[in-house]
């Protein structure tokens, strides 16, 4: 069978520290990039709302406008510093997540673009499940008091490598989207997100492991780096896990880079290991990878 991840790749995960200046957090997540690449990633991946402070206040004020395709400079000037910084850094950019107005339905979404090298938006994600929860005395957080949620799982072929997928931040939290990912072929699972010290602290790491473990895939979680002045204190943390589940870097909470080599072979030696993707009984439930399944990619 076909190798999964078809040449050893480097990922790269920016754990940035923003700012409320939109301008100086395009500029400073190009320094970091720059970083990563020159020590050798082809795959680098930036945290949720890495060019505005994160909270629903938020999203209308830094919001950009993507469709149509390609918007302008001055609709958005995410898209085209993202655009170029992948073709200088002749890399491969998943660019984290950024509010967006959809002009036509007035709709605002958190939304990931990711460029291929050449500078070409390869795919776009909408954040599939909004972050609605309510710990009493912890953390009461409403994404959908202002967001809409996306409708499309997405799966990114990059030609040299064989295929991702990404989805952002409490879309972790359900494992069907990661699995349907693995079982159509992905190699690493990316989730650009920004935990906060009550979850992150308890389900961060955990996560990130399950969905590895559950589909012996590589997966990737960048995150902000930790404000403490901020309004949403984001847990930091960013990591890259194994197919074995296996934490193989992980950042503190301030900013920093990680960079990881995914090692071709690696998933077939895991599966060969322990062999659940041949013992799975789609006679006893059904495999959610079949049937009606709407992509983006
Ligand atoms: O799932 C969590 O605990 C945090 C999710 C989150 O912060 C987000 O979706 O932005």
């Amino acid at each position: 069978m076909a190798q999964l991840l078809k040449k050893s790749v480097k990922l790269a995960l920016v754990q940035l520290a923003s700012t409320a200046d939109k301008a100086h957090n395009l500029s400073h997540a190009r320094t970091k990039v720059l970083e990563a690449t020159s020590a050798g990633a082809k795959i680098v991946v930036l945290p949720e709302c890495f060019n505005s402070p994160y909270g629903t206040k938020y999203f209308p004020q830094y919001a950009e406008t993507l469709l149509p395709s390609p918007p302008t400079e001055k609709q958005s000037p995410t898209f085209h510093a993202l655009s170029k910084l992948a073709k200088e850094a002749n890399a491969y950019i998943v660019g984290g997540s950024i509010p967006e107005l959809e002009e036509k339905t007035d709709k605002l979404y958190n939304t990931s673009l990711t460029f291929a090298p050449s500078g070409e938006l390869l795919a776009t994600h909408r954040k599939v499940h909004l972050f609605d929860i309510d710990i009493p005395g912890k953390i009461k957080f409403r994404e959908s008091d202002v967001l809409s949620p996306g409708n499309k799982l997405t799966l990114i072929d990059l030609p040299e490598y064989g295929t991702i997928a990404v989805a952002i931040c409490y879309d972790i939290r359900f494992p069907e989207l990661a699995t349907i990912a693995a079982r159509k072929g992905a190699f690493l699972l990316l989730y650009p997100g920004a935990f906060n010290l009550t979850t992150g602290a308890l389900h961060w790491e955990l996560q990130a492991r399950a969905r590895a473990m559950d589909n012996q895939v590589y997966v990737g979680l960048c995150s902000p780096a930790r404000d403490m002045q901020a309004e949403y204190n984001a847990w930091g943390h960013s990591m890259a896990v194994g197919p074995n589940a296996e934490v193989l870097q992980e950042l503190d909470e301030k900013e920093g880079v990680v960079v990881q080599e995914l090692q071709a072979g690696r998933i077939e030696e895991v599966r060969k290991g322990i062999p659940v993707y041949e013992q799975r009984r789609f006679d006893v439930y059904p495999d959610v990878s079949e049937g009606k399944i709407k992509f983006e990619g």
